[in-house]
């Protein structure tokens, strides 16, 4: 008798797979899996997958971060919204001037040990296909950016993420420790697109119109993923004593993403060129 026997992935300690099989989309639970992940998308501009990552793959995360805890760069500086120097020819109130805070500690992707659970499962091509398959691209690649590619943040009492279009296209992020308090992701779906910047929308928000915005739940191991180049988002500030920390992502249609050299600067304090 013939047996088929499949080797496990390399990340199988670290998905739930019996949840989310990623490692077999061509089946009928992968199959459904994508189609309510795009009907998530659809609906609400994100799709948000609780309990992807194993509780032991989130306790190790959490250990890592306090073990490269030195590594981290910690920063708190001004930007603009698209980190983008502000246009001194627009009035203050105008987005492509508007400042906001970020406050973080970040782990660069160079610190970050190959066998981090993370780490092994951004590099495993089962994730990249598994949301290249959702948002329908022919193609999807992992960033180019050496730093940025894959970081892991901490947000201590104070800390925040000020609004802002992300650089890169899609992103995944990953929670492992919410805060108590404060350090909800709060986001407004397709609030520009590839044509239109509608600049009077974002800055209803900026100023403090509510009426786009959701929250994202964020428990421990959710897995959440997003087209951050066009949902305006922010990390609201952290209150009490425990940290958030989480992994961002990243992910672009051409193979050569990098940060820029301003925002590479601001959250890692150097480049990669
Ligand atoms: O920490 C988060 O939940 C979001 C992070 C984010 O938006 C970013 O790094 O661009
Ligand atoms: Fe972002």
């Amino acid at each position: 008798m013939s047996q088929t026997t499949m080797s496990a992935p390399t990340y199988a300690d670290v998905v739930d797979l019996d949840r989310y099989p990623i490692h077999d989309l061509a089946s009928e639970r992968g199959r459904r899996l994508v189609q309510e992940c795009q009907a998530e998308l659809a609906e609400t501009g994100v799709c948000n997958l609780e309990g992807f990552i194993t509780r032991d793959a989130v306790a190790r995360m959490v250990r890592v971060a306090g073990e490269l805890a030195d590594k981290a760069w910690s920063s708190d500086r001004t930007h603009t919204i698209y980190f983008e120097p502000a246009d001194e020819t627009v009035p203050t109130s105008h987005p492509r001037a508007h400042q906001v805070r970020s406050a973080k500690h970040g782990i660069a992707y160079d610190h970050i040990p190959g066998d981090a659970p993370l780490r092994r499962l951004y590099e495993s091509d089962d994730l990249t296909a598994f949301i290249a398959t959702v948002l329908e691209k022919p193609v999807l690649y992992r960033s180019a950016d050496p730093l940025d590619a894959l970081q892991i943040t901490t947000f201590k009492p104070g800390d925040e993420l000020g609004w802002h279009f992300d650089r890169s296209e899609f992103s995944m992020t990953v929670m492992y420790q919410p805060a108590d308090e404060g350090g909800e992701f709060l986001y407004a779906p397709g609030l520009r697109s590839q044509e239109q910047e509608h600049y009077d929308e974002v800055e209803q928000v900026l100023r403090g119109d509510t009426s786009r915005l959701r929250v994202l739940p964020a428990a421990p191991g959710t897995l959440a993923f997003f087209r951050g180049e066009h949902a305006l988002h922010t990390v609201t500030p952290v209150k009490g004593e425990t940290p958030r920390i989480n992994s961002v992502l990243t992910y672009g249609e051409r193979p050569d993403m990098r940060l820029n050299d301003l925002t590479s600067e601001l959250f890692y304090g150097r480049t990669s060129s």
